[in-house]
């Protein structure tokens, strides 16, 4: 009774092919029909069929696939299935059935049609009972674990051999993973070797070890890292770019010795001007230092005073270490016209400072952990037939493997933290946990958190402008998919689906994040547009611009230095000997810059935001908000493109061209 026209699209990455045979149904409202082609399983490639079905399927709803095999299971990796209908006249329908995801066992896989959300509630119920079986199925095979009290929940596993197949790395990505490592390891034994048939007293000293793949950026530190507004530039447009706030008044932490009068007064004058800025690292006070090889560790809390000058250049004015604390002497301010060695030591102990909240609160936690929240929820919240689920997936790949990786190598016990960091040890948990217990909702949506931290209209801040224009872009974007499935507020209202993934996110993977202002249920389409672009903001350009800096900002051992060795001064008396015995030794600066660029590198397999392959809607609609938002992402582009050309130090990281579609590293 009808002839169609299918074909069967296969992955093109390595192993998406398969020997085993796939059986196919046609699944209509009135009957289904076994089509019994031979498919070949190619990888990257698409066969195309006609066959002609005796029965009256009526309107398709599903198509039905289920893989056998003789000897071997070997999986196939089956991006989508399309069929055409042979109208009377001549015009054919296109059905798409979206599948994206590997196919193993010899189970059936049912794909449901691409547009089946905007029918859930017709064609009896089938795409309804559909969506509930496979959350039922996705529930037991993402599960939610306490990794460590008091951090967000995340991904049931204790190897990334755990993980379901469809969100493993694929096999390139894998060995490219895996063999840069082994080969920076590599790298650490040469430096090893070298060094030690050298001496190691001064600061030049670093540069035995600062050879082999290194940026344009990392270079230009070597060169100017002991600079004051280098050191100042870091705040607004370094690798981490969320710590720095207007001042409105004076940090009550801040003591001035009465000597240190006129500092009173230029720190009061350039308050009332509107000028000055601080970092402040208060989170890390009392938080315990490492011991490693036998050897304690030291951390300190910095506070830094900045000012800005009318180029838009930050200048600090003054750097306390420690807070105070009752019933020791007042630590002291180290100050620009201290003795050079003096003040660059202090400066080198704020940048230390910055590494861990940079990795442990703004990489690790507020883009990578948060990510993963989001994932786990998606997969077991939203069916794959849900509009949210299909704009998020694109941008959740990779996130939960990278994320394992991090939790059994990274953090872990002995883990490179432990090994080289001076927050290692368990301090870096404390970190993650006072990072955790006030991680609010505004501090991830640029809007707030730059209004919140004083830096709007700041020429200089050229992170803030481009993640503002980047937040507007993706909420365009997400407003134009949002509004082509929710006709109205009541649709959110009564979307189950919809408000579960929200409260799961809140109460459940965030912990209760709600009192930290997380919404636990959208009432409005404007709300739900907020939420889901400060998703995609999070999980492409946040990440974008906190991760790739540690290629550039962290090769250059002392600019940077992952642990101290010796505890903060406290007098001004600084020898060159007690510079070196405190900066990270061969070993651990050698891993600093392997790790760190392994972490920043341009990633071999890497898909700029928004230009995913994969198609999960279907319609002209769809596709027309796509190519808005990749016209708006050129604009952008071109328009930093021309900005870095007058600029002496580029920024780049929120280049478009250059953001990742999902966390991936
Ligand atoms: C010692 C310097 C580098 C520290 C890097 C860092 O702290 C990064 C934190 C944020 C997110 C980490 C994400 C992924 C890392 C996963 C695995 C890295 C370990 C590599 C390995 O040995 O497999
Ligand atoms: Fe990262």
């Amino acid at each position: 009774m009808g002839r169609y026209r299918v074909r069967v699209a296969t992955g093109s990455f390595a192993f998406s092919g398969s020997n085993n045979q796939v059986r196919l149904w046609l699944v209509g409202l009135r009957a289904e029909a076994e089509l019994g082609l031979r498919l070949r399983l190619s990888r990257g490639q698409m066969e195309d069929f006609e066959v002609d079905v005796s029965e009256d399927l009526g309107p398709l709803l599903f198509v039905k696939l289920r893989k056998t095999h003789l000897l071997l299971k070997d999986a196939w990796f089956c991006n989508h299935i399309t069929v055409w209908v042979f109208q009377e006249s001549t015009e054919e329908k296109e059905i798409m059935f979206p599948c994206y995801r590997w196919v193993q066992g010899d189970g059936i896989i049912c794909l449901p049609e691409a547009t089946a959300w905007m029918m859930r509630n017709e064609v009896q119920g089938l795409f309804q009972k559909h969506g509930e079986e496979e959350l039922e199925e996705r529930r037991t095979l993402y599960r939610w674990a306490t990794w460590k009290e008091g951090l967000p929940l995340s991904v049931a596993a204790a190897s990334e051999k755990d993980l379901p197949l469809d969100v493993r790395f694929h096999e390139g990505k894998k060995i490219d993973f895996e063999g840069t490592l082994a080969a920076g390891m590599m790298d650490i034994a040469l430096k090893r070797l070298y060094t030690l048939l050298n001496s190691w007293k001064s600061l030049e000293d670093f540069d035995q070890i600062f050879w082999g793949s290194k940026s344009a950026l990392a270079k230009r530190v070597h060169q100017s890292w002991k600079e004051d507004d280098f050191f100042g530039y870091q705040f607004l447009n370094g690798v981490n770019p969320t710590l720095l706030r207007r001042s409105t008044s004076l940090p009550t932490r801040l003591v001035i010795p009465p000597e240190l009068e006129g500092l009173q007064v230029q720190l009061e004058r350039k308050l009332q001007e509107g000028c000055l800025f601080e970092a402040d690292f208060s989170l890390l006070a009392g938080v315990q230092a490492n011991v490693i090889q036998g050897e304690r560790q030291h951390l300190a809390a910095p506070l830094v005073m900045l000012k800005m000058e009318p180029d838009g250049k930050l200048l600090p004015m003054a750097i306390q270490l420690q807070p105070p604390c009752s019933g020791s002497p007042d630590p002291p301010l180290f100050l620009p016209s201290d003795p050079s060695l003096t003040w660059l030591l202090a400066k080198a102990w704020v940048r230390n400072s910055d590494f861990q909240l940079h990795e442990l609160q703004a990489h690790l936690l507020k883009t990578h952990l948060v990510a993963e929240v989001f994932a786990v929820a998606t997969m077991r919240c939203l069916p794959g037939m849900h509009p949210i689920f299909k704009l998020l997936i694109p941008h959740l790949r990779y996130t939960l493997e990278i994320n394992t990786r991090a939790r059994t190598k990274l953090i872990s016990d002995g883990g490179i933290f432990d090994q080289v960091v001076n927050t290692g040890g368990g301090g870096h948990l404390d970190v993650l946990r006072r990072a955790t217990a006030c991680l609010t909702y505004r501090s991830l949506c640029p809007p707030y958190d730059l209004a919140d931290r004083g830096l709007l209209g700041i020429p200089s801040a050229l992170y803030a402008h481009d993640a503002l224009r980047l937040w507007d872009i993706i909420s365009r974007y997400v407003q134009g998919i949002v509004h082509l499935y929710y006709s109205e507020d009541k649709v959110v209202q009564s979307d189950p689906e919809l408000q579960a993934w929200c409260q799961e996110i809140t109460e459940i993977g965030l912990c209760g994040a709600q009192e930290r202002g997380f919404p636990v249920s959208f009432q409005s389409r404007a709300e739900l547009c907020h939420f889901v672009t400060m998703c995609i903001f999070t999980c492409t350009a946040q990440h974008s611009g906190i991760n790739q800096g540690q290629l550039d900002w962290y090769a250059w051992v002392p600019n940077a230095p992952c642990t101290m060795r010796k505890p903060p001064p406290t007098t001004k008396d600084v020898t060159l000997e007690m510079v070196m015995a405190t900066l990270p030794n061969v070993h651990q600066a050698c891993l600093q810059m392997t790790i760190a660029w392994h972490l920043g590198r341009f990633q071999p397999d890497m898909v700029p935001l928004g230009h995913h392959k994969e198609e999960y809607f279907a319609g002209p609609g769809h596709k027309a908000v796509l190519n808005r938002f990749q016209e708006d992402l050129n604009t952008l582009e071109r328009e930093i493109v021309a900005r870095n050309k007058g600029l002496d130090l580029p920024y780049y990281y929120l280049q478009p061209s250059r953001i990742e579609n999902s966390i991936t590293i």
